[in-house]
């Protein structure tokens, strides 16, 4: 059954967008890194501290596949790293699956970011300023995975509900 995937950097709105396309389309939606908690108990920031981040990649992975062949419609969002390991980008262009990047700026992001950055191990510890290059570098590096997808849309100075519109027309 259908799959829409909804991808991009931290912050980038996946799971506020996902959730407001659930209620729209009536498309269970599935968090990845919720999915992830759940299966390990653990937060996030738990499976990077104590088993650190290629445990947590394993269980991305193998949790994104077992997503993808679950028998009914599902809206996915992935975590901001996931398509930039294993062979997850690949999976993006699979049967029955639609894959949507949501594209932001450094400046969309770091907005979005710097009041809520504790939950996300990999920004946690930065400053203002160091963050600001980190994002701005870490997406110049993932651009190529995250270009994998078919479709792009672009969240800059979008609200919820222009978003999700546009998703909309892409599935009419
Ligand atoms: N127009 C908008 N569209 C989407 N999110 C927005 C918008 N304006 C503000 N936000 C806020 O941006 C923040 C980041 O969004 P969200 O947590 O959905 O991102 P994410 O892509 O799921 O991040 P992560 O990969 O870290 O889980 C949220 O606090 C959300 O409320
Ligand atoms: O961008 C990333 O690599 C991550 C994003 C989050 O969604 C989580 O999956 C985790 O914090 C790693
Ligand atoms: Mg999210």
């Amino acid at each position: 059954m259908r799959k829409i995937i909804l991808l991009g950097y931290m912050g980038c709105g996946k799971s506020t967008i996902a959730k407001t396309l659930s209620n729209t389309t009536k498309i269970p939606f599935v968090d990845l890194d919720k999915s992830i908690e759940e299966r390990a108990n653990l937060t996030v920031n738990e499976i990077f501290e104590q088993d650190g981040e290629i445990y947590f990649r394993k269980l991305e992975h193998d949790i994104f596949i077992e997503l993808l062949n679950s028998p009914e419609d599902l809206i996915i969002g992935l975590g901001g790293g996931t398509p930039c390991y294993a062979n997850n980008h690949e999976l993006l262009n699979g049967d029955a699956v639609l894959s949507i990047y949501l594209k932001a700026s450094v400046a969309t992001l770091f907005d979005r970011l710097v009041a809520n950055k504790s939950k996300r191990p990999l920004i946690a510890d930065k400053s203002e300023e160091e963050m600001k290059e980190f994002i701005a570098k870490h997406l110049f590096d993932r651009s190529y995975y995250y270009n994998q997808a078919q479709h792009k849309v672009n969240v800059d100075g979008r609200s919820i509900e222009q978003t999700v519109n546009e998703i909309l027309n892409l599935l009419a």
